[in-house]
């Protein structure tokens, strides 16, 4: 099956962390999912570097990319994607955005409140056990 390299921003502005409301699309299973924002590795960019383009294009937001958190493979039904997830600074909480539908800053704890695509469940758990 089709394997796609993604990169995922976990953006930290104090104990609030940005999650984002994917638009509806063709696929059932990430239509309206929350997620966290970023996008797919072009050919001759570093993961960093994906990271802070897709943070422009996406949110016009300029991002401090910091450590690699969790790397998910996940299968949904027409690809896979391996997804790498780092821990990120918001230098303003100001956005705009392009391709979302929603953007909450929520702290942690109210994770669970949102429908996050699948991929995303395991990141979720770990930060929510982290700060348990
Ligand atoms: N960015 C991001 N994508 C995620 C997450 N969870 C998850 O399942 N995905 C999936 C949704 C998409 O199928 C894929 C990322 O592709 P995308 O469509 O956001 O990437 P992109 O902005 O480069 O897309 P494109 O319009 O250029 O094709 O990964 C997540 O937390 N963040």
């Amino acid at each position: 099956m089709k394997e796609i390299e993604v990169v995922a921003a976990i953006i930290f502005d104090g104990e609030h962390v940005l999650c984002v409301q994917r638009a509806p699309s063709k696929y059932a299973y990430t239509s309206l999912k929350y997620e966290f924002p970023g996008g797919k590795v072009e050919a001759n960019e570093t993961q960093k570097e994906a990271l802070e383009r897709e943070i422009k294009e996406e949110l016009s937001m300029s991002i401090i990319v910091g450590s690699e958190y969790l790397t998910v493979r996940h299968s949904y039904p027409d690809f896979t994607i391996l997804m790498h997830s780092y821990l990120c600074i918001a230098t303003d909480r100001s956005l705009v955005l392009h391709e979302h539908v929603d953007a909450k800053w929520l702290e942690i704890e109210e994770f669970k409140q949102l429908d996050w695509a699948a991929a995303d469940v395991p990141i979720v758990d770990k930060l929510m056990e982290e700060k348990a």
